[in-house]
C-alpha cells in the first residue's frame, strides 16, 4: 500500500497549551481511516494542522511524498486534500448550487463572483455548473439546488458540504465529525455513502469522530489520541477490546 499522508512526530502548542505532542500516523492511499480521542484529545488540531491552518512547532508532514507543510493553505484543494468542518461551514444566503461550486473555485481560473453572478459565460463556467449539478445528483440533493441553505435539514445541509468537499476531485478527504448531530438513520446511509465514494473514486478518507459504532463500521484503521498524545492504533478488531481506550474514555465501552 501506498502511504499517502503522513504525520511525523507533530507537535502544536497554543501558547502554554501542548495540543499535540510529538504525534505520529500513516493514512495509506484508498483507506478509511479514523483519529479519536476523548474531549481535548488533539483531534481538530491535527486536522488544522493537515489542512495548514495552525502551524505546527516541530515534526514533518507528507502527503504524496512531499512535504505538506510548505504548502501554502489555498493551495491545498489543488494538491489533492479537501475537508469539511465539525460546524457545517456553509454560506447560508447562497444556494446549495452556489455553495458547491465555492468547493471547485480554488482550481478554475474564472473568479467565483463573476462565475455565480453569470457573468461572461466561459466554458470553464458552464463545465463548473454542470460538474456541480453532477455532484448534486451523486448525493441525491439535485431537488434543493436553489435554494438557500438555511432552513434545510441538517442531514441534506452535510451532503451538501460533503458534495463542495468533493467537487474537487480530492485524493485526501478530511472530515470533521461527519455523523455528529445526525439521526441513526442518517449515519447509517453516511457510512454507507462514505464506503461508496472510496469504491467509486478511490478517495481516501480520515475523519475524526466521536461516534464509535459508526467509526468501528467503516475504518480500516483507527488512530486514539488523548492528551495530545498517541494512545492507541489499530483495526477496529484489534482495538475494540483495548484497555487503553476504554480507559481513556473513562470506563465507556468502546
Ligand atoms: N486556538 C487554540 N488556542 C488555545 N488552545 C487551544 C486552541 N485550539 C485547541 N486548543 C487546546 O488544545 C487542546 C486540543 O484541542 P482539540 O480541539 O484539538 O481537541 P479535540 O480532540 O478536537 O477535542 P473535541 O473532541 O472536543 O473537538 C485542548 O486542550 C484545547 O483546549
Amino acid at each position: 500500500m501506498t502511504e499517502l499522508l503522513t504525520l511525523d512526530k507533530v507537535t502544536v502548542r497554543f501558547g502554554g497549551v501542548t495540543a499535540l505532542d510529538a504525534v505520529s500516523l500513516t493514512v495509506h492511499e484508498g483507506q478509511i481511516c479514523a483519529l479519536i480521542g476523548p474531549n481535548g484529545a488533539g483531534k481538530t488540531t491535527a486536522f488544522n494542522a493537515i489542512s495548514r491552518l495552525v502551524k505546527p512547532a516541530s515534526g514533518r508532514i507528507t502527503f504524496g511524498g512531499g512535504n505538506l507543510l510548505s504548502t501554502h493553505p489555498a493551495d491545498l484543494a489543488g494538491l489533492g486534500i479537501a475537508r469539511t468542518f465539525q460546524n457545517l461551514a456553509l454560506w447560508p444566503g447562497m444556494s446549495v448550487l452556489e455553495n458547491v461550486m465555492v468547493g471547485r473555485h480554488a482550481r478554475g481560473r474564472v473568479g467565483f463572483a463573476a462565475s455565480v453572478l453569470g457573468w461572461p459565460a466561459a466554458r470553464e463556467d458552464r463545465a463548473l455548473r454542470a460538474r456541480a449539478y453532477a455532484m448534486l445528483d451523486y448525493f441525491e440533493i439535485t431537488d434543493v439546488a436553489h435554494r438557500e441553505c438555511t432552513g434545510l435539514p441538517y442531514g441534506t445541509l452535510k451532503r451538501v458540504e460533503l458534495a463542495r468537499a468533493l467537487i474537487s476531485d480530492p485524493r485526501l478527504l478530511l472530515l470533521d465529525e461527519p455523523a455528529g448531530g445526525l439521526t441513526h438513520g442518517d449515519v447509517r446511509e453516511l457510512g454507507e455513502l462514505l464506503l461508496r465514494l472510496r469504491e467509486e473514486r478511490g478517495i481516501t478518507l480520515l475523519l475524526v469522530e466521536h461516534h464509535m459504532q459508526f467509526v468501528m463500521s467503516i475504518s480500516d484503521y483507527v488512530f486514539a489520541l488523548d492528551f495530545g498524545r498517541n494512545l492507541v492504533a489499530g483495526t477496529p478488531a484489534e482495538l475494540r477490546d483495548s484497555p487503553e481506550l476504554v480507559e481513556a474514555y473513562l470506563g465507556t465501552p468502546v
